[in-house]
């Protein structure tokens, strides 16, 4: 049996047209209903037939719904809760797609007191935003990582869970505190590190910016697709997260610091060291099937 007869998605960006497009190939009974504040959004996401409906209003999405999911950014997360809560049916679940979890499930029970709210972040995505860059597989063997408050319905969790596992995602349940700490380190700290390194080679006065589009063709390539990623939802994500990923980023800093003074005092046998210790660790996560899906992942979809 399907664990949601109607869906509804509020927000028809990357995430948001991807879980369409994912419940349509996975789950094609299911009625889909979509809504996007963003009136262009909307046209392009009818265009695209993403959704069974598309509404002018929140409120008139969630209607029936039996499933909510959230897909905004996560400054957002609570405004756009709030402009459907008059609406909501009692027995719906509301979830979201948010990058970090703590403040995000404060804001969602602030706006819908009452409402069973199961939070999830589905850690895939890419650089690019909008429906248009959306695609049904973005969730194939990624993990969805569900982060239910202390007490929280088993049975609304599952529902939650077997759901993104229907899109193909690998569960994990964990306390959102937790899980913001640790995405601090695997994303959002990463993030942090490729605006701040693409900034500053194209700040530098002895390499011009045709220079660094002309030689990015290595490493530097990497950084630069990371750097494109979406200003406002990174943005929140920094302003959501600030203690765990100010926390990381001064564990970070010194780290670089100590190989700093390992480069400077020509201390080569501490450099090895570290980066076999790094290559292993790579390694290991080839390992255990969870490299990347292709070096160019996102782009393949244009
Ligand atoms: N991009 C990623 O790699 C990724 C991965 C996992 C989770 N997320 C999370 O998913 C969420 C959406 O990210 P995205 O990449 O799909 O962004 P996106 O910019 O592609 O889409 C967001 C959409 O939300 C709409 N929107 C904003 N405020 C709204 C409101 N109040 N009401 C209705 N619609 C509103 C925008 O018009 C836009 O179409 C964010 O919370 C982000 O942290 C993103
Ligand atoms: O591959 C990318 O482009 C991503 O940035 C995806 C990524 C990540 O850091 O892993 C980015 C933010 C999300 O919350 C989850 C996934």
């Amino acid at each position: 049996m399907l664990p949601f007869a109607r869906v509804t998605i509020i927000g028809l960006g990357l995430i948001g047209s991807s879980i369409a497009r994912a419940v349509r190939q996975a789950m094609p009974t299911v009625r889909l209903t979509g809504h996007d504040f963003d009136p262009a959004v909307r046209t392009t996401a009818d265009t695209l037939q993403l959704c069974d409906d598309i509404t002018d209003t929140a409120g008139a999405a969630v209607i029936d719904a039996d499933l909510v999911i959230l897909c905004v950014p996560v400054g957002a997360m609570g405004a756009a809760a709030a402009g459907f809560a008059a609406d909501l049916p009692a027995d719906a679940i509301v979830s979201d797609v948010g990058s970090c979890k703590a403040e995000v499930a404060r804001a969602l029970a602030e706006a819908l007191p009452g409402a069973t709210i199961i939070p999830a972040h589905p850690v895939a995505g890419t650089e690019r935003s909008g429906p248009e860059a959306g695609f049904a597989s973005l969730f194939h063997k990624r993990w969805c990582i569900l982060t239910p408050a202390e007490g929280a319905d088993p049975i609304a969790v599952e529902r939650l869970a077997e759901f993104w596992r229907r899109l193909g995602a690998d569960i994990e349940l964990m306390a959102p505190d937790h899980h913001d700490r640790v995405l601090a380190v695997t994303s959002h700290l990463p993030h942090l590190i490729a605006y701040t390194i693409v900034g500053t080679a194209s700040d530098l006065e002895e390499v011009t910016q045709s220079e660094v589009i002309k030689y990015s063709a290595g490493g530097f390539r990497d950084f630069t697709r990371i750097a494109a990623s979406d200003p406002t939802m990174w943005r929140d994500v920094f302003l959501s997260n600030r203690e765990a990923v100010l926390d990381m980023l001064q564990r970070f800093s010194e780290d670089l610091t100590a190989l700093q003074r390992a480069i400077r005092l020509g201390k080569g046998e501490e450099l090895f060291d570290h980066f076999e210790r790094t290559r292993a660790i790579r390694r290991g996560i080839i390992e255990q099937g969870q490299d990347d899906p292709a070096p160019d992942f996102g782009r393949s979809h244009d």
